[in-house]
């Protein structure tokens, strides 16, 4: 049996550093390192983010959307990019954002989370807001494949909020409620001190916000936080941002790092940079 995600996270994480940076090949960040917007483009800007950090960052998150926007060509690139990337050591959450009704669902699952798929990924981004137990089929094959599973609870954009802090009946946020059912996911893995595999998304742009729900963020799982660098988060504000639940947080940049390239030493440097400046408020 696979060890289970969040166990492998949590290894990752101790190793190289509590950091996720994003692949997302902006059209303009294709201009800004001097390629073409077209699949050769792509596929040289990600085979050179793959070369330069997969063997050193703890997580690289492709977003689905910037090569699905090439088609079938693009979706290549995105194959061979999780597999190199898998295999030289990094584990590589599938930024998809899937959410739809459950027997779809089941399909999506399929495609991000069944070990013979060729997309198959450590981990998949998804969105509960069909219902947290919409999801259930991702869940369910996350667990069979010792895979992970991150839910949209707080999102970094100041338009999530109409949704996510909407006050339910009983008095609680739909985020809460989000984040409590992740916890419920998570109680085996917590009950043997491990780190759960069923994480939250929760913006490093909140401020204050997302403190508030205090014990709700402690949900035995990781806490993914984008929003670093481009959306104007930095890593000092983690510790504001998510109390004592920052030990599990793993922030996420994408142009913040990307920036730096297409020099491979320079996109290394940017993000040995943040990892450290993660630790150092994480410790
Ligand atoms: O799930 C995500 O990764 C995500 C959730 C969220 O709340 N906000 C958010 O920005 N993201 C993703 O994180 C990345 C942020 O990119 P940068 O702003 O360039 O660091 C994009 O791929 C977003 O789709």
């Amino acid at each position: 049996m696979t060890t289970p995600f969040g166990t492998r996270l949590r290894a990752a994480m101790d190793a190289r550093g509590p950091l996720c940076v994003g692949i997302d090949p902006h059209a303009s960040l294709l201009a800004d390192w001097g390629l073409g917007d077209d699949v050769a483009g792509l596929e040289r800007f990600t085979r050179t983010v793959v070369d330069a950090l997969a063997e050193r960052v703890a997580v690289l998150k492709p977003q689905s959307a910037f090569f699905e926007r090439f088609g079938s060509r693009g979706i290549a690139v995105l194959e061979r990019a999780v597999a190199d990337a898998r295999a030289a050591g990094a584990l590589v959450l599938m930024d998809a954002k899937r959410g739809d009704i459950g027997s779809t669902m089941a399909a999506y699952a399929s495609a991000y989370l069944d070990p013979a798929g060729p997309l198959f990924s450590d981990a998949v981004t998804v969105s509960p807001y069909l219902g947290f137990g919409s999801l259930r089929p991702a869940l369910d094959a996350a667990r069979a494949a010792g895979a992970g599973v991150f839910a949209l609870a707080l999102t970094s954009n100041p338009e999530g909020a109409e949704v996510q802090h909407a006050v339910r009946p009983d008095g609680t946020t739909v985020a809460a409620t989000v984040l409590a059912a992740l916890k419920a996911e998570n109680a085996a893995e917590a009950a043997e001190g491990r780190l759960g595999s069923y994480g939250a998304v929760v913006g490093a742009t909140l401020g204050g916000t997302a403190h508030r729900l205090g014990a709700d963020l402690a949900i035995d799982g990781p806490l993914l936080a984008p929003g670093i660098g481009a959306q104007g988060a930095t890593p000092a504000d983690l510790p504001a941002v998510f109390g004592a639940a920052v030990r599990n947080v793993v922030p996420s940049v994408s142009r913040g790092v990307l920036r730096h390239g297409p020099d491979a030493a320079s996109l290394v440097a940017a993000a040995s940079r943040m990892a450290d400046e993660v630790r150092a408020v994480a410790e």
